[in-house]
């Protein structure tokens, strides 16, 4: 791994450490795993303290954007106020997006200094994902002074600091653990058991995947040790007496996933792409008590006043909505022109059915905004 070092800290330690002084704790999971890189027990606590978690989709570059989505959907699922974000630490895609996210919780919570912890199992990129959010800076001069020695907390922005040391979740069985990356395949006894599960996992998704990585032809053939040994033969891996060494072509197999040659998916990292969130509540907030939400000049002669829009800077457009009694704001952020904006807002609008009577613009600060107010059709033919 490129990048400045993490240092390793006993591991209880720094996740009690991130669930008491974090506000927000980035919780990683492999993208091409995240089931099995979820803890259901230790989100709980997260949440039973109050703390924000932000799912971090990494190795997005790995996993096509159909199924990050899919699996998008699923958490939100579980719960609609949970912020979900598509990582590639490796490609530094996606951290801004992430960076605005962190921005949006702390900023809509009134939290002026905010602190972020990184929690994750073993090697789904949590110091990939450190070294990618500070990386620009050099080792040291984004350092803040450290609590305690070993631990130190990284500027993310100017009032934003980030644990520097991630916090590792033990993990549970040693298959698993070596399908995660956690165990070194070099140093176990028995690679073979986990290297055909992955084989299995693979294939259960990818028919096409194992042929194209080994030209081994595994259609209608069941997926066990056999299909490992014909891996073997075609790598060439012999021993003396002329059999498959069984145990080197395992491990090679192992090393393959980890490195993301033997893959779920065949993508091309050009495909690699999300929209940003649609949540607004950090502007929408502003018109709980405003009286003149049906007028978007109104709205946008409102916000222009408030000074913490004014003082902030958005590096990418934002877009949404809210229904605010029977009337739908839409709302353009940061746009670079207000004629894209305003696009954007009726796009938005009709990708939405809502009826737009009425739309604005102005500036807040540096940013432009465009408001438009409508709404939604369905509700219309009711009142009719
Ligand atoms: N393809 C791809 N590989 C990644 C990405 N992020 C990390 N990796 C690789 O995944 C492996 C583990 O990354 P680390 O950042 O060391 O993971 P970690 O979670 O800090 O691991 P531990 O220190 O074991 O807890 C390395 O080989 C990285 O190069 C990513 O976004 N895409």
């Amino acid at each position: 791994m490129k990048g400045k070092k993490i240092k390793k800290v006993p591991t209880k330690k720094i996740v009690n450490k991130i669930l008491d002084e974090c506000d927000v704790v980035l919780f990683v999971l492999d993208a091409r795993n995240p089931e099995g890189t979820r803890n259901r027990k230790l989100e709980k606590m997260i949440k039973e303290k109050n703390k924000k978690i932000i799912y971090v989709l990494n190795k997005a570059d790995l996993v096509p954007i159909e199924i990050l989505k899919k699996y998008k959907e699923k958490i939100k699922g579980e719960n609609p106020e949970s912020t979900v974000v598509f990582v590639s630490a490796k490609y530094r895609k996606g951290t801004n997006i992430l960076r605005d996210a962190i921005k949006r919780y702390l900023y809509s919570n009134n939290i002026r200094e905010g602190k972020v912890g990184i929690l994750g199992y073993p090697n789904v990129g949590k110091s990939s994902l450190i070294n990618s959010l500070t990386g620009r800076r050099s080792a040291t001069s984004g350092l803040v002074a450290g609590l305690t020695k070993g631990e130190q907390w990284v500027k993310l922005t100017k009032n934003i600091k980030l644990l520097d040391t991630p916090g590792i979740i033990e993990p549970k069985e040693e298959d698993e653990l070596v399908i995660l990356g956690a165990l070194r395949y070099e140093k176990i006894k028995d690679p073979v058991t986990p290297a055909v599960k992955i084989l299995r996992n693979v294939h259960a998704f990818n028919k096409d995947a194992i042929k194209r990585l080994y030209r081994v032809d595994v259609e209608n053939v069941p997926i066990d040790e056999n299909t490992l040994r014909e891996i073997g033969r075609k790598l060439n891996y012999l021993e003396k007496c002329g059999n498959v060494d069984i145990t080197r072509t395992a491990r090679t197999v192992i090393k393959d996933y980890l490195e993301g040659r033997l893959n779920y998916y065949n993508v091309e990292l050009e495909k690699y792409g999300q929209e940003r969130e649609d949540n607004i509540e950090f502007i929408t907030k502003y018109l709980d008590s405003f009286l003149f939400v049906e007028d978007a000049h109104g709205i946008v002669t409102h916000l222009k006043d408030v000074d913490e829009l004014k003082k902030l800077k958005v590096k990418k457009p934002i877009l949404g909505s809210k229904e605010i009694g029977d009337t739908v704001v839409v709302i353009s952020f940061g746009e670079k022109s207000y004629d894209s904006g305003r696009k954007r807002v009726e796009e938005y609008a009709k990708k939405n059915t809502i009826d737009l009577y009425s739309i604005d613009k102005g500036k807040c600060g540096r940013n432009r905004i465009v408001v438009g107010v409508g709404e939604k059709k369905d509700k219309q033919r009711n009142i009719q």
